[in-house]
């Protein structure tokens, strides 16, 4: 479950936000809505535990992200929280595969190659486990950051923009790994989105007002 409580956020001497309240429960899929500029990648920031909030509260299975900062937040959002940037950030000198086993090693749990080549199995890219990611075609990299964000098998998964630079066959494609992948961890899923073809299909909808 998550849930955030009188979250206020300000980027030094810039803009100033005060987010609704939300709560999702364990497992469901929810679309974060609002114009350009809402705020809406700096609330995923938040409650991906990449910025603190300026007050109030984030909750995710209990813990108060708030309070925690440093290592602890690292092995907290590590172990909890899987995130699927608009840009796939990638270490280039690392296999595919040893990207997902160093985002196990940052979490602080053991390396399981076992889950890891399964996980890119499921998701049509086990066959390039031991190339580097840029090497890949963007659709096979998108495929790559799904499996990273979910092989701490996370509550919580965070995709920002991930189907707006896609054409229709493909964003339906991202769309149904991403649910599919969400349902296969009973993780929660929050997608940031303008794209309003995503509006449609996930009925849970927070809208930012700028
Ligand atoms: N690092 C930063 N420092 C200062 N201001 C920032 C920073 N990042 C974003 N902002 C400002 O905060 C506001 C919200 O930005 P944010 O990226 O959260 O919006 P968004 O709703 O995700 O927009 P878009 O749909 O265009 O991606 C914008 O006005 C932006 O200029």
């Amino acid at each position: 479950m998550l849930q955030t409580d009188q979250l206020k956020f300000a980027y030094t001497g810039g803009d100033t936000f005060s987010f609704p309240d939300i709560s999702c429960e364990r497992g469901a899929h929810w679309l974060l809505l609002g114009q350009s500029g809402s705020g809406k990648t700096t609330f995923l920031h938040l409650l991906g535990g990449l910025l603190s909030p300026k007050s109030g509260a984030i909750r995710l299975e209990g813990t108060d992200m708030a309070q925690l900062s440093g290592p602890a937040l690292d092995r907290f959002r590590g172990r909890h929280i899987g995130i699927i940037f608009q840009k796939a950030h990638f270490v280039n000198a690392l296999t595919v595969g040893e990207n997902l086993a160093l985002a196990q090693e940052l979490a602080g749990v053991p390396v399981d190659n076992g889950r890891i080549a399964k996980l890119l199995d499921r998701l049509n890219v086990g066959q390039k486990i031991h190339r580097k990611p840029d090497r890949l075609s963007v659709g096979e990299q998108q495929r790559v950051a799904i499996a990273r964000a979910l092989v701490n098998s996370p509550e919580l998964i965070l995709a920002d923009e991930p189907t707006s630079a896609l054409d229709d066959e493909n964003c339906e494609q991202v769309l149904h790994l991403l649910t599919e992948q969400a349902a296969s961890v009973k993780a929660t899923l929050l997608i940031v989105t303008h794209d309003g073809r995503l509006k449609d299909k996930i009925p849970n909808q927070i809208r930012l007002d700028s």
